[in-house]
């Protein structure tokens, strides 16, 4: 997908690039891969690859959750800032919070940032389940997004303690994610959050399927959260 058929397929979604949105993200393709030359942010490099699997596949989550009735986002695992960032440049009011346990994305993260002059940005390097715990950032978020960390059930306890009660936890799978979500029933009621919608599509030019889950956190659930999540990555934090 070149950057004219980005913009055509987003028009025919609704989202109308301005000319600042546009150099915004040719202005993201260009540092990913210059930094990608530095350290490992990403294995696609080529133009319409980036456009492509990260920036539209990014903002087809906005296709079927509105993102104009949120305010706070919180992007678990965003890596390189996926997929809110490119969210974010659509929808340049909202509050993101990005929490990566990868302290080089970070850096990469306050530097993308700063050169796309975004507003109302804040990066943390921690672990969700750390992060999660701590009360000032517990239960914050309109919105609890995640694309490619981990599967499911373990997914939903790094996310959903991040979410406010009546908000909700926005998982962006491919095909598999049908099998995850048998697996996570048991964590996803103890955490006590409901599958709202599920959307099943298909991302253009390869044709290759997702899944948006959109899981509500009912009010009132319980406030405790497991201790000790399952953590997808064993590694020291870095
Ligand atoms: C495979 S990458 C996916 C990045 C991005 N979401 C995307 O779709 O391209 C997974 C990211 O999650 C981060 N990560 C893994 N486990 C994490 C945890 N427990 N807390 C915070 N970040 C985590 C890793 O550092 C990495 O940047």
């Amino acid at each position: 997908m070149n950057e004219q058929q980005f913009i055509e397929a987003l028009k025919k979604k609704g989202i109308e690039l301005s000319e600042k949105q546009i150099t915004q993200f040719k202005k993201y393709f260009e540092l990913l891969v210059e930094w990608n030359e530095k350290m490992n942010l990403t294995a696609i490099t080529d133009l319409e690859g980036v456009y492509l699997k990260h920036f539209f596949d990014s903002i087809s989550a906005s296709f079927y959750f509105d993102f104009s009735k949120v305010i706070t986002v919180c992007d678990v695992g965003a890596g390189a800032g996926f997929p809110s960032i490119p969210i974010k440049i659509c929808f340049p009011h909202l509050h993101v919070t990005i929490v990566d346990s990868l302290n080089k994305r970070i850096t990469f993260l306050n530097h993308l940032s700063d050169e796309l002059q975004l507003e109302n940005m804040n990066f943390v390097h921690a672990r969700a389940e750390e992060f999660g715990q701590n009360i000032k950032y517990r239960e914050q978020y309109d919105v609890v997004t995640a694309r490619a960390v981990a599967r499911l059930s373990v997914l939903s306890e790094l996310c959903v303690p991040l979410a406010k009660q009546g908000g909700y936890f926005v998982a962006l799978k491919a095909a598999a994610g049908a099998e995850e979500l048998k697996d996570a029933k048991k964590a996803l009621t103890t955490l006590g959050v409901k599958l709202k919608e599920e959307y099943s599509f298909k991302l253009p030019v390869e044709e290759s399927d997702r899944i948006l889950y959109i899981f509500d956190k009912i009010k009132g659930t319980p406030k405790k959260y497991p201790r000790k999540p399952g953590v997808p990555n064993k590694t020291p934090i870095q």
